[in-house]
């Protein structure tokens, strides 16, 4: 399945926040989406995901979705957004209830996905006794028990320390690298952090200052499970992003600045 973005406009009330944005995300293939604070990323994960709909242009899918996908877009947010009353196990079944499934299936799945994200030995722990690493991570099994085509992050390890980070990394990393098949998991990768941003996308949409518009799209070539955090190429081009959206960043960042001390 294809996730497409077919020239997508949106505003809020008078503050046009996107302008005329078109990409498309396959089977596989990592879209990263990097831009100063207030572009309007999230709202444009939102109105892929079908949260939001745009005032112009249109989130559209193409091709048929992973069998048996309960979800094919499905979100994974930086605040893990995990019930504090369920167990680790019982938090992902959350998804796979009230489909009709089987209960044998409703388990396998389950240890599916705890199997990938490393979470076997935590089933029946509660988000209370994780780590916010091992949160995330039961975020990311949750998200992947609804088998879907594209996962959409918004952020999700912003709320993280910078080991934690790069240990996530290298499992999201694995997640799309699995196999080239047509249901191969794709990824659109809302994040400040432009080291993130190369080292985890095939492309890189640099958004302009609100209203986001496509300034630039940055392609990373290579196999990313070859790509080190250090690799003076790869730090190199997460400079090149920078400076790109730095003049941007400030301006956008003076303007919150007014905004707030007008607001109070
Ligand atoms: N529901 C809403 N109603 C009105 N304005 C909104 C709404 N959601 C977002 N906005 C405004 O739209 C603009 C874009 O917000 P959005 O959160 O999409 O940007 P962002 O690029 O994700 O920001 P950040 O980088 O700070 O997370 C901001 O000015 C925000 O205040």
């Amino acid at each position: 399945m294809q996730l497409i973005a077919d020239h997508i406009a949106h505003a809020y009330g008078p503050l046009p926040v996107l302008d005329d944005i078109s990409f498309t995300v396959g089977p596989g293939e990592v879209v990263a989406i990097v831009g100063p604070s207030g572009c309007g990323k999230s709202t444009l994960l939102r109105i892929l995901g079908g949260l939001e709909k745009p005032q112009a242009g249109a989130a559209l899918v193409a091709g048929a979705p992973p069998a048996a996908s309960l979800n094919p877009l499905t979100f994974v947010f930086q605040d893990f957004a995990l019930l504090p009353w369920r167990t680790v196990e019982g938090n992902v079944r959350l998804v796979l209830e009230g489909h009709g499934l089987l209960q044998a299936v409703v388990a396998d799945t389950v240890r599916d996905v705890l199997a990938r994200t490393g979470l076997t030995d935590f089933a029946k722990a509660y988000p209370k006794q994780l780590s916010g690493g091992m949160r995330q991570r039961v975020g990311i099994a949750r998200a992947l028990a609804a088998r879907p085509a594209v996962l959409l992050m918004d952020e999700p390890l912003s709320a993280l320390d910078a080991q934690t980070r790069e240990l996530l990394m290298d499992d999201l990393v694995q997640l799309v690298s699995a196999e080239g098949s047509a249901e191969a998991l794709g990824m659109v990768y809302v994040t400040h952090n432009l080291d993130e941003a190369v080292r985890l996308a095939d492309r890189i949409l640099v958004l302009s200052r609100r209203p986001g518009r496509v300034r630039e799209t940055v392609t990373i070539a290579g196999d990313r499970r070859a790509r080190r955090s250090d690799d003076p190429e790869l730090v190199r081009r997460a400079r090149e992003l920078w400076d790109l959206i730095r003049a941007d960043a400030a301006e956008a960042d003076r303007e919150l600045a007014d905004g707030e001390a007008i607001n109070g």
